[in-house]
């Protein structure tokens, strides 16, 4: 991934798709988040938000309304909590969830068809809607839980 505000942008529009982790977003990587999404909207380039912790840490919520708001991203990737937080609820517990997949699953939907995307919500049965369709896997394990990151490397 390049988080180099001065490269984010022109990496972007030679990529075949950009992910936008929010991991541990400072103010330098923030930049090129911006960078990476304009280039993706100039360049018609499919970009995909994980928006981690949203909703349970404020000033990276914030970050992460704004980026879909520049530009709708193909796929918005969380946990329960996390799309709960991005669409204006409270978040989970730093990047755990409190939440299941199927209790957001409307806001899932909504959001969905506002930003015409598909959004991936993670747990023990993912539930992936485009607002319209729902597909639900059920492929994880129990101790994917007690692993910090297993969420992030598996984006759809
Ligand atoms: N209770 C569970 N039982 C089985 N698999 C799970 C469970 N929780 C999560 N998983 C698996 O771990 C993956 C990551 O989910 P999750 O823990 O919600 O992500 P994050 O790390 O972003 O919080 C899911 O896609 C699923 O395959
Ligand atoms: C991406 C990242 N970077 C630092 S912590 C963290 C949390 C993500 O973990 P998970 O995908 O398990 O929510």
């Amino acid at each position: 991934m390049v988080d180099n505000p001065d490269e984010a942008g022109v990496f972007a529009r030679v990529a075949s798709a950009v992910l936008i982790n929010m991991g541990t977003p400072q103010a330098a990587t923030v930049a090129a988040m911006h960078a990476a999404v304009e280039a993706c909207a100039a360049a018609g380039t499919p970009w995909v938000l994980d928006p981690v912790a949203a909703g349970g840490l404020p000033w990276r919520t914030e970050i992460a309304r704004t980026l879909v708001a520049e530009h709708a991203p193909a796929i918005i990737r969380g946990n329960a909590s996390e799309i709960a937080g991005l669409a204006g609820g409270s978040g989970g517990r730093g990047v755990d969830s409190t939440d299941s997949p199927e209790a957001v699953l409307d806001i899932a939907r909504a959001l969905a068809t506002e930003h015409g995307c598909v959004v991936a919500v993670s747990g023990p049965v993912d539930h992936l809607t485009d607002g319209d369709r729902l597909v639900r896997l059920a492929n994880g394990h129990a101790l994917m839980t007690q692993v910090t990151g297993v969420g992030c490397s598996s984006v759809p």
